[in-house]
């Protein structure tokens, strides 16, 4: 009977004991306790995945990463990250630095640690008994590449941005960006071409494979600040559904660590360096540096099916051998508004497709005034509650733009002043523009200085789009009369025989 009491008294403490591991989160304390004591009787091998070769991306470090941060054991462990997902209501977790997440495959235990050293060089590390190593170290890494590219291909949707960072690396959020083809006032044959231009780069793995030569095409974008160059890379990314990667050369040392950066990026992306026309005067990473990046031989050891665009506000200081075919495919010219442009950005901003004031606003731009389309967007999205109100602040600040130019005329005042400079900034719109801090005068002045550059370079230069070679291995050239919209317009293709 004392033996039966006994019995029952141990089973209820026990079952006390059981209910305060659960209830107290302690039994994983025990778990942990007794992993620790297992581990201690056997030996174990560790297999290291760093993020990086020497130099390219190590493919397996991203398909672990994919793999790690699906397994459901992530949600054991005492610490992780939690992050939107893709959807807004979406949280996903992600491994911290240095956290150790354990797996089972084929009945065996591993553990895998997320390190990252004092350099900031990741890697992820494997733990695996040796006793099942030769059993399941072949399968397991193949089970986590087929599990990875699921996942990817379950997410491809989701394109990235990729910014440079220090210590020569990418970092990446996810890629967003609105504007499509669609929203560019762009003169519609030229669009149409570039459009027609990108989807015979995407089919032509097999031709370029077949001449011997990476699959790349690289574009050349130039025109005053604000006319839509930086919106066109990113319609461009949207167009073709890649990545992007934005150099920011601020942050590269030379000419070896921005080569270092474009080794790294990935296939299916555009890779986008701004105001290359600035960095003339840098020591830092030189212009002939960047473009003989794109046909030098270390460009084919990069990934495949990659487009380089370049912009700049103008070609003048940039040695022209350095814009040749092979280097840059294709050159763009975004010139200011004209009236036909300015009636496309009516439409969309303002919704309007006729009005009364065009006729007046038309003549202005015949006198020769004009404004970035960013400008005139902005008079017209801070007004768009009243169309008339905004094309009357358009007509203002077109007027002003007129009067000033005239002014000079008269004047015949000169200025020797660096002229790229002056067309960085955004130009002042009348009653809605921002502005820097220099006088309205001053301001009126760099102006008009960049109009009459940007008027007469738009003389010089053939307007618009200029192909360097097309996929026939024929030179040809796509030659532009007056530009009647926008981004200028495409007339006529001028073939010569013979390659480069
Ligand atoms: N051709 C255009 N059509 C429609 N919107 C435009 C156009 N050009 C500029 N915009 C609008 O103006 C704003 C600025 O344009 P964007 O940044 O693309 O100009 P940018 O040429 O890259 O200027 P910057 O040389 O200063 O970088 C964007 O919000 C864009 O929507
Ligand atoms: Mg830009």
């Amino acid at each position: 009977m004392g033996r039966i009491l006994w019995l029952l008294g141990a089973g209820i403490v026990l079952f006390l004991v059981r209910i305060v591991l659960f209830k107290t989160g302690l039994i994983h304390m025990v778990k942990k306790w007794r992993r620790t004591i297992v581990d201690l009787f056997h030996v174990y091998q560790h297999y290291k995945v760093p993020e990086f070769n020497e130099v390219q991306e190590n493919h397996l470090y991203r398909k672990v990463y994919t793999y790690l941060n699906s397994l459901s054991s992530i949600e054991d462990s005492d610490f992780t990250n939690l992050f939107t997902g893709k959807k807004s209501n979406e949280i996903v977790l992600r491994l911290d630095r240095n956290q150790v997440v354990g797996d089972e495959f084929l009945g065996a235990r591993v553990c895998w640690t997320n390190g990252e050293d004092e350099n900031g060089a990741k890697s992820f590390v494997l733990k695996i008994r040796i006793a099942d190593k030769r059993r399941i170290l072949g399968p397991y890494l193949q089970h986590i590449h087929t599990v990875a590219d699921e996942l990817e291909q379950r997410n491809t949707e989701l394109k990235k941005l990729f910014i440079n960072v220090k210590n020569k690396r990418w970092r990446s959020i996810p890629f967003n960006h609105p504007c499509t083809f669609d929203n560019i006032a762009m003169e519609m044959d030229l669009k149409n071409k570039v459009k027609s231009d990108l989807e015979s780069f995407l089919k032509g793995k097999q031709y370029y494979n077949r001449l011997g030569r990476v699959w790349k095409r690289s574009y050349l974008l130039y025109g005053p600040s604000g006319t839509g160059k930086s919106s066109f890379v990113a319609a461009m990314a949207n167009f073709l559904d890649y990545d992007v990667y934005d150099v920011d050369l601020s942050k590269v040392a030379d000419d070896s660590d921005l080569k270092m950066l474009l080794l790294q990026t990935r296939g299916k992306s555009v890779i986008v360096i701004e105001d290359l026309d600035r960095l003339a005067k840098s020591t830092a990473v030189s212009v002939s540096g960047i473009l003989n990046f794109t046909d030098s031989i270390l460009t084919s050891c990069a990934a495949d099916e990659r487009i380089m665009v370049f912009t700049m506000t103008g070609k003048e200081n940039i040695d022209p051998a350095m814009l040749r075919p092979g280097r840059v495919d294709v050159h763009i010219h975004f010139p200011l508004c004209d009236f036909t442009a300015f009636k496309t950005l009516a439409n969309s901003y303002l919704g309007v497709k006729e009005h009364k004031l065009f006729p007046q606003v038309e003549g202005i731009f015949q006198n020769g005034a004009s404004l970035s389309p960013a400008e005139i967007g902005e008079l017209m999205i801070a007004n768009r509650s009243s169309p008339t109100r905004a094309l009357k602040y358009v007509i203002n600040a077109l007027q002003r733009d007129g009067n000033v130019r005239r002014s000079f005329l008269e004047n015949g005042s000169r200025r020797s002043e660096d002229a790229s400079s002056e067309m960085s900034g955004p130009l002042c719109g009348g009653g809605g523009g921002g502005g820097g801090g220099s006088s309205p005068g001053v301001k009126e002045f760099r102006k008009l200085y960049g109009l009459l550059r940007i008027k007469s370079s738009r003389k010089s230069e053939s307007d618009s789009i200029s192909c360097a070679k097309d996929e026939a291995g024929v030179r040809g050239e796509l030659r532009v009369r007056d530009s009647p919209i926008g981004a200028g317009t495409v007339v006529q293709q001028v073939r010569e025989s013979g390659a480069r």
